[in-house]
């Protein structure tokens, strides 16, 4: 491949790998009485073995309703997936029958939601939850998956375990409900965990913890899909990030390029307005988002008329780093990104310092 200056940068993934998941041009609509809505509108990108890949941007970007296409659990209706391949493991789940689907997610690609509830049956044991999702993918005797289900609860910080086990979803704290979540979504030692938001629900303390275990997860070799409105859980645990906005990723790249010099005017607009909380942008407060050209140019202080119309801009390389793309023509060749990175953005304080490792 090119290495060339203002070329694209088609794929977002080093050459000699295979990636784990390679989604092209994904494309969900979402019919409502009063309008068609453009949930995601031509999403491309890959995640590999053993990394963890975030999505952020505002609330109603398209990032759950990206994650949900890719397993088939968005509801449809009133979701449609119109669109675009999603390759796993060399298949294309958009093709894959509802059963075969079911399947994979129950073993191969595991989702957790901000919710814990959602993944808890309230009239089962937890340890009964663990053994059902340990025998789904393995022979195994009922005496053997409950001492797996033991280990799993500890693995993920559940004190006093082998106790624990015979507890109903109820009497754990909101937090402990989201471990025992991650334990259930890990029984079946998927390649994928999808989390969405899984962080969100809980409070600062509980957090930082679930944060932890996450990143102890994610060094253990598992593929993550990270969904998290928070930029300093993104920075705590991924290595890649993707910027969405109006149903389209318009930046990615490593999470060091990218925080350090974000390109995208969207994407400094998301870190300036960071105010340390999770806090959720406010899009209804907004106008329509344009569905065609750069989704932002309503709102973008640097937009020119050629950001209207057609396709989102191609990912233009940024700083010649071929990981790090941005979806805007400031970065192509017949143009100069100097205005946009001298608008200056305190961005670079949202990185954490690493604290044991
Ligand atoms: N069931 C639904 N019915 C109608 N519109 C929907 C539905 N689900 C999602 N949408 C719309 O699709 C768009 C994308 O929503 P999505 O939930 O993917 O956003 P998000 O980036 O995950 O936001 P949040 O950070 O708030 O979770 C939004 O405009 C949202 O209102
Ligand atoms: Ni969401």
């Amino acid at each position: 491949m090119s290495t060339q200056p203002h070329t694209t940068t088609p794929q977002d993934r080093s050459d000699d790998e295979e990636p784990l998941l390679s989604v092209d041009d994904l494309r969900t609509r979402i019919r409502t009485e009063r309008e068609t809505i453009h949930a995601v509108d031509g999403v491309s990108f890959t995640v590999n073995r053993g990394e963890t890949v975030c999505l952020v941007g505002e609330s109603g970007s398209g990032k759950s309703v990206t994650c949900e296409s890719l397993t088939g659990i968005v509801p449809q209706p009133p979701a449609e997936i119109i669109g675009g391949t999603v390759e796993f493991k060399g298949r294309n789940l958009l093709e894959a029958s509802e059963s075969t689907l079911r399947s994979i997610r129950g073993t191969e690609i595991a989702h957790v939601f901000q919710n814990p509830q959602s993944a808890l049956d309230p009239v089962y044991t937890v340890g009964d939850q663990l053994v059902e999702a340990i025998t789904i993918h393995e022979e195994i005797s009922e005496s053997d998956a409950r001492e797996r289900a033991s280990e799993l609860l500890r693995q993920v910080g559940i004190p006093n375990a082998p106790t624990r086990i015979d507890d109903y979803p109820h009497e754990f704290s909101g937090g402990m409900q989201q471990r025992v979540a991650i334990a259930i979504a890990l029984a079946a030692d998927p390649a994928l965990l999808i989390a969405d938001e899984p962080t969100t629900a809980v409070d600062v303390t509980v957090q930082a913890r679930l944060i932890e275990l996450l990143r102890e997860l994610t060094d253990g070799g598992m593929s993550v899909l990270l969904i998290t409105h928070d930029l300093r859980v993104a920075a705590a645990l991924a290595d890649r990030v993707l910027v969405m906005f109006g149903g389209t990723i318009v930046e990615r790249g490593p999470i060091e390029a990218l925080y350090s010099q974000p390109a995208h005017p969207y994407t400094r607009s998301l870190f300036d307005s960071y105010d340390g909380l999770s806090r959720r942008g406010d899009r209804s407060a907004r106008g329509d988002i344009p569905t065609d050209g750069c989704r932002f140019r309503d709102e973008c202080p640097h937009a020119i008329d050629a950001c209207a119309g057609g396709d989102q801009p191609p990912f233009y390389t940024v700083d010649d780093r071929k990981t790090h793309g941005a979806s805007c023509l400031y970065y192509g060749p017949e143009h100069d990104p100097a205005p946009i990175l001298h608008d200056d953005a305190a961005v670079n304080t949202l990185i954490e310092e690493p604290t044991d490792d």
